[in-house]
Formats: structure tokens, sequence, C-alpha cells
């Protein structure tokens, strides 16, 4: 049974506490952007998300693909992570509706589904391993959560990032069939349902 996602509500941008530290009241006036910013993008933010995309040398795959048009389709499977306004890690989802990602799936969005398809999570190469990664995986996560009718998501990787991926909670469905030129893709699973405590509990 498919359930539909009606009315999804885009992410009112939310932020973390900025850090506690000592400054001039001359200082204070001229920090008028939030230290932490997590929000939807928009197609204001191609620009950025190409430039970490570029920097990060994603693989061939995502480049060819070009996931960041994806989100101007479905902006409300998208969340930005923004410190003082800028952009410093990304995940750019797309709703789909086969139990498994085929080749399509990369350039298509099917609205009113109950999987998201997670295209790509990127965090800028300055800011790798820190956590954002992870921190942001997790907030994604938890937004679908609140969104009506979503069950599921589902994305690829290679090999060496299955580990990552599965301490986020994903478990492994088997090799994917999409591959490009040599590369080959693990499948990964994340069940959204089922997880009540979480949803009480995060403000949904
Ligand atoms: C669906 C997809 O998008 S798959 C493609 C994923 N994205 C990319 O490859 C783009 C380039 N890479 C990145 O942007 C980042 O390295 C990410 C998103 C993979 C990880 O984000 P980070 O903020 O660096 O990760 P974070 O600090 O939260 O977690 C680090 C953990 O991930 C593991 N990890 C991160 N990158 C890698 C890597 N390239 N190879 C192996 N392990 C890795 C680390 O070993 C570490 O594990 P630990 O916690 O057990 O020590």
């Amino acid at each position: 049974m498919t359930q539909k996602v009606s009315g999804s509500p885009f992410l009112k941008p939310f932020f973390l506490k900025t850090p506690v530290r000592v400054a001039s009241p001359l200082q204070q006036r001229r920090h008028t952007l939030p230290a932490s910013e997590f929000r939807n993008l928009t197609s204001q933010d191609a620009i950025s998300v190409f430039e970490i995309e570029r920097e990060g040398k994603i693989c061939v795959y995502f480049l060819q693909n070009s996931p960041y048009s994806l989100y101007v389709r479905c902006p409300e499977l998208s969340l930005g992570w923004f410190e003082e306004g800028q952009l410093v890690a990304f995940i750019i989802g797309s709703g789909w509706d086969k139990e498994r990602l085929s080749q399509k799936a990369m350039t298509q969005h099917v609205p009113d589904t109950p999987t998201v398809h997670i295209h790509v999570l990127s965090v800028h190469r300055h800011c790798r391993q820190q956590g954002k990664g992870s921190i942001l995986l997790w907030r994604y996560l938890q937004y679908l959560r609140c969104m009506p009718g979503l069950r599921r998501a589902l994305l690829i990787c290679e090999d060496f990032l299955v580990p990552f991926y599965r301490k986020a909670g994903f478990k492994e469905k088997g090799p994917s069939e999409i591959s490009v030129s040599n590369m080959q893709f693990q499948e990964m699973e994340y069940a959204l349902g089922g997880q009540a405590y979480a949803r009480r509990n995060s403000g949904c």
C-alpha cells in the first residue's frame, strides 16, 4: 500500500544556539547571521552546492547526473547546513516509487511516494571528519520522519562508505543494479516508520 505525501511541509529554518563567547558590543552588532542554520535548499544555493560538489570531487556518477538540479523540483527533500550564511554541508533527495533504485531514479523525482531517494550527502572538504556529515544525516532522517506518508529512505554508495551509513542506521540491500564505468555501488535502506518515540521527542 502506498501513502501519499500530502501537503509536505517545507522545513522552517531552525538555528543552533550561538556559542557562548565574550565579545564587545561592536562585535556583537556585526554578527547578524546565525552561527548555524538548517533549512531546505533553494535555487539561490545552486552555486554553493555546485562548489562543494566540485571541490569534494564527488564521484563522476553524481556529477554526471547533476542531483542539484533535482532539488529545484523537490526542495522539501533537501537540507542544507549553513554556518554564518555559508553552506557547509547538504543532502539532496527525491521521491521514488520502486522497491529498488534503478538508473532512472538518478534523474527522476516521483512525487507522492513513501520512498525518498537520497542522491547525495556532501560536506565541504574543509569541514570533514568533524561529525558534520553524521549530524546532518541524523537531522535529515528526523525531518523525514515528520513528513506524513514517508516510510523509508534509499541510497547507493561505494563500499568504503557502507560502515558510515550502517552506523547511521541504514541496512544493506545488496549490490545496486546501477553502475557507471567500473564503479559498483551498494544499495542501503533506512526505515522511517516505527519510530514513535523519536517522533514524540523530535518536535514534529
Ligand atoms: C548517498 C551518497 O551521497 S554517497 C556519497 C557520499 N559523499 C561523498 O562521497 C562526498 C565527499 N565526502 C563527504 O562529503 C564526507 O566525507 C562524507 C559525507 C562522506 C562524510 O562526512 P564527514 O562529516 O566527513 O563524516 P563524519 O565526520 O560525520 O563521520 C566520520 C566517519 O565516517 C567515516 N568516513 C567519512 N568519510 C569516509 C571515507 N571517505 N572513507 C571511509 N570512511 C569515511 C569515517 O571513518 C568516520 O568514522 P568513525 O566515526 O567511525 O571514525
